[in-house]
């Protein structure tokens, strides 16, 4: 491999030593205002102030779909892999295509990580754990499908699946269709001689589904009912407990508590023991990561694992490319490197990045390509406000917006860096929890983040380029093709709590910026990859030829 060369030529126009803020709106989309649009119905006047300000120097960009590596236009964004293009400067085919690809051209069969987790088909049992659902956020249905399948076929002989249920990506209550689908699956092969069944389950974001070590005893809760075989409810078969554990009062697919299935003696149908493999099936990592730690590591300290059996164990995917976790995997991950962040850096420009744990690793793992830790300590400094935990966030919608926007007014006003990258998570965990008038408030606080930011950027005479990830909170209700909001068999209006596929803005300007700075018209369709170059323009310097093209040009003023 040709060794890469660091340096990035000057802007031709452009200074360097401004102070640049990069600020990520999660969940922030573009779209018509009406009730559901949270961000219309909520008071913005610094977001709007930028839309309506300088028309030169406000637009949207592509946020979802092929834009950002996705399948297909069909995908709507997600953080995962907004924040990859935004800070990779070009679109990698992301996890969701890849994993297609395999299947399909069959060599996920012939890696080695297969191959690893057969050596235990013989005697042991195949335990795959993940989501069930077909959000293509952190996993799909069809992927899980064809992976117990083709497992079944290459010999697994037992097989257990650990779901977890969705309603985040995808509706409230669909966990139900999921479940029913594979065990339509499941009952094929049991006929073929194959045992296979769902062996436990519960809630995404209170089973195992967690992030960034905001809250181990959701990972704990999880690894009681797949690893242990214990859990609070037991039930005979997985969509009795579904639906069993949805009709209680404010019950939810994300939050439904663990199950395990038990026979008719009572006993857990599948508890992972010494000898089975464990493929983890989701193939994004951020909510993976701390499940492959306690799969994984010999000395793993989070909670008492009580048993730790010896098992095969691969990842869909590797989460972490820097910790090399899992170190077996099915597919391998999009090789994202040559990142914004560390080109600038490199470049000798100072970095402080910040956010509150649940969104912190986007702004420091995703950014950088899915990898932890610093490029070079002496320039970065990442900072991590603790979120709350054991809430859904529409108890407290304004967050930490505030924390993230002081630490980060200080931080610019410190001197001490020439990049501040944040994001503010409001409009997207607001979003997801479904609740409208939480995410009007969550809204509010994100708008009320931005202006603190930029009143720094004012004071140090610097620059400010704000966008978002993907769109959440400016729709918040499923609609037909019309456009018209969509009704369930009671009559209230389905809620979405998913993200969307609405573009998302992206907004440049602050003293520092160049007066002749302006949007250049001739890129039509631009998406998220192309920030990354424009950042480094704002920096004073030019990407690298085979970045995604810059969305500004300078003019003689
Ligand atoms: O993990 C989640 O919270 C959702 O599935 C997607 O949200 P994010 O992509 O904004 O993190
Ligand atoms: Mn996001
Ligand atoms: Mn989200």
């Amino acid at each position: 491999m040709a060794t890469t060369n660091w340096t990035l030529p000057d802007h031709p126009t452009l200074p360097k030593g401004k102070t640049v803020a990069v600020v990520v709106l999660d969940g922030w989309g573009e779209a018509s205002p009406d009730q559901y649009n949270c961000i219309h119905v909520a008071q913005t006047p610094v977001m709007d102030s930028l839309k309506n300000g300088a028309p030169e120097k406000w637009r949207l960009v592509k946020a979802h779909g092929t834009a950002v590596g996705l399948p297909s236009d069909d995908d709507m964004g997600n953080s995962e892999v907004g924040h990859n293009a935004l800070g990779a400067g070009r679109i990698f085919a992301q996890g969701a295509k890849l994993v297609d690809a395999a299947l399909a051209s069959g060599k996920i069969w012939e890696d080695e990580g297969f191959n690893y987790i057969k050596e235990s088909f013989d005697k042991g049992t195949l335990h795959l754990i993940g989501l069930l659902s077909d959000g293509g956020v952190h996993s799909r249905l069809d992927q899980v499908q064809l992976i117990v399948k083709g497992a079944s076929e290459r010999g697994a002989k037992r097989i257990r699946l650990h779901i977890l249920t969705d309603g985040r990506d995808v509706l409230d209550g669909s966990s139900v269709g999921f479940v029913e689908t594979i065990e339509k699956d499941l009952a094929q092969l049991r006929e073929q001689g194959v045992d296979a069944r769902i062996a436990s389950g519960g809630g995404r974001m209170y089973v195992t589904m967690d992030r960034y070590e905001n809250d181990w005893s959701v990972v704990k809760r999880g690894w009681d009912a797949q690893v242990l075989g214990e859990a609070p409810h037991k039930f005979q078969n997985a969509l009795e407990a579904v639906k069993t554990l949805r009709a209680e009062p404010k019950a939810n697919d994300q939050y439904l508590p663990p199950f395990v299935i038990v026979d008719e003696s009572g006993k857990s149908v599948g508890p992972i023991v010494d000898g089975d493999a464990v493929v983890t099936f989701n193939f994004r990592a951020d909510r993976m990561v701390m499940l492959a730690k306690a799969l994984e590591f010999p000395d793993f300290d989070k909670f008492d694992r009580v048993r730790v059996p010896k098992i095969k164990y691969a990842g869909m995917l590797q989460y972490d490319g820097e910790l090399k976790l899992p170190s077996k995997y099915l597919v391998s991950p999009p090789l994202i490197e040559r990142t914004s962040g560390e080109y600038l850096v490199k470049n000798g420009v100072r970095t402080f990045a910040c956010s509150e744990t649940v969104k912190f690793g986007h702004v420091t793992f995703f950014w950088n390509g899915n990898r932890s830790g610093y490029f070079d300590e002496t320039r970065e400094e990442y900072v991590e406000i603790p979120s709350d935990s054991g809430i859904t966030f529409n108890e407290q919608p304004k967050m930490k917006a505030l924390e993230i926007a002081e630490r980060t007014r200080d931080a610019i006003l410190s001197g001490k860096f020439d990049q501040v990258r944040i994001n503010l998570p409001n409009g997207d965990m607001v979003g997801h929890t479904g609740d409208i008038e939480a995410t009007v408030v969550a809204c509010k606080a994100a708008d009320e983040a931005v202006k603190m930011v930029l009143d720094a950027v004012e004071q140090v005479g610097g620059i400010y380029l704000v966008t978002a990830d993907h769109g959440n909170a400016e729709d918040m209700v499923k609609r037909n093709k019309a456009g018209q909001p969509m009704l369930d068999k009671s009559g209230s209006i389905q809620i979405l709590t998913s993200h969307t596929l609405q573009p998302v803005p992206v907004a440049i300007g602050g003293p520092g910026l160049h007066p002749g700075v302006r949007f250049r018209s001739d890129i039509q369709t631009p998406g998220l990859a192309n920030v990354a170059a424009t950042v480094m323009n704002l920096h004073g310097f030019q990407a690298p030829a085979d970045y995604e093209t810059t969305l500004i040009e300078v003019i003689d003023k």
